[in-house]
């Protein structure tokens, strides 16, 4: 465990009742200061994590530490960490300076001290001269800050956020993915921050980690996680991919499509049946004799920054091609790749191969 970090979990499982484990012997570290992401499809346990973590909830098994001390059964106002719920969790009935200064009040610091602390978090969430104004009065953005504002004048160590931009519309939520990101870098303090939405994970976080079924997946920087997926899901989910079946030749050398190409991954089995996934915008548009995959056109979509054209090779495989070129329906072209645009998966894989396998990737 590094100085830095602030979280830990060691082997923790979440069972309810006699029901099957919602998370299942998870082990992380957050380091401090840092913007985390948990990523995954609905029920997959995110929230379960953030409640652990906030303390409104204890694992069944395994220890969960806060700055190196084991914290399972410490309660939540006991924590410096604070939550931003989904619905925001605001009072109707207070103003927003009442609604910032709630836990102050609780805590019974001096109205000066009050004072000053939640104009300061006002400040910092651009929301100052707003101190009157009713919760109604407020737009979704706005009540998004006050929310935030709510959440750092405890001057928490960890801010948690359940999916707090789902409520806006998709303008609204692109402006707040930026204010932030921008005020976590301000702030210094660390956020952990859920969603389903792969694309606002990968904008806005240093670290996610990939859950699914109560399992981290992978953990890594966004381009870790997109550039080199671990697993079908992790490609699946993150992005769109191109995956199909082939077999490993030897070192450096994949067969797929009934052809084989250069690629750069080794340590398989000669013969070994393995998923290939490739990212549409790296496959290049040429013509059939210059490409190394020929496939026919099956259909095009115009998505203004390129066009989303959706192909068949002989073999029946689907490709999908993100290309600023454009494509003639039922025409023959050709697919172009590097070798690093290919990325190798052992196909079936049992779930304690699974486990080795990304304990030797995480080091
Ligand atoms: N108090 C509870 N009692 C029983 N089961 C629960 C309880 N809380 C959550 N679960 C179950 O645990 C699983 C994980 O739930 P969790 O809320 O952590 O998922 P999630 O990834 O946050 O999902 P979503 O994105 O839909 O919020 C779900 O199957 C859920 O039904």
């Amino acid at each position: 465990m590094s100085d830095n970090t602030i979280i830990r979990f060691e082997q923790v499982t979440k069972q309810y009742d006699q029901d099957p484990a919602v998370l299942d012997n998870v082990s992380f570290e957050i380091e401090r200061g840092k913007f985390y992401t948990l990523l995954g499809p609905s029920g997959c346990g995110k929230t379960t994590i953030l409640r652990l973590i906030a303390g409104f909830t204890e694992p069944s098994a395994g220890d969960i530490y806060l700055n190196g001390n084991i914290v399972n059964h410490v309660p939540a106002n006991k924590r410096q960490v604070n939550t931003v719920f989904q619905d925001y969790a605001l009072f109707p009935h207070l103003n927003v300076f009442e609604n910032v200064a709630f836990g102050l009040r609780i805590k019974k610091l001096k109205n000066a001290e009050i004072k000053t602390k939640v104009q300061e978090a006002l400040r910092f969430v651009n929301l100052s001269g707003y101190e009157e104004r009713e919760i109604n009065e407020m737009s979704g953005g706005q009540r998004q800050r006050v929310a935030i504002a709510r959440a750092i004048v405890n001057e928490p160590e960890v801010i948690l956020l359940d999916e707090p931009l789902s409520a806006l519309d998709l303008k609204l939520r692109t402006e707040m993915q930026y204010e932030l990101r921008e005020l976590q870098r301000r702030l210094g303090i660390t956020f952990i921050f859920v969603t389903h939405d792969q694309e606002e994970a990968l904008a806005m976080s240093d670290e996610i980690f990939v859950i699914n079924k109560g399992r981290i997946q992978q953990s890594g920087t966004p381009t870790d996680i997109y550039d080199e997926p671990i697993n079908r899901f992790v490609a699946d989910f993150i992005g769109e991919s191109n995956i199909v079946e082939g077999k490993m030749i030897e070192d450096f050398k994949v067969e797929f499509a009934n052809k084989q190409f250069e690629c750069v991954d080794k340590g398989l089995h000669s013969n070994e049946p393995v998923e290939i996934v490739i990212r549409p915008e790296d496959l290049e548009i040429t013509r059939p004799e210059n490409g190394k995959l020929q496939v026919r056109v099956d259909s095009q979509l115009f998505r203004g920054v390129h066009y989303e054209i959706c192909c068949y090779d002989q073999s029946g495989n689907e490709w999908l091609v993100h290309s600023t070129k454009k494509a003639e329906v039922n025409s023959e072209i050709g697919l172009d790749f590097e070798p690093e645009a290919i990325h190798v998966m052992r196909f079936g894989e049992t779930e304690e191969e699974f486990d080795k396998r990304l304990e030797a990737y995480n080091g």
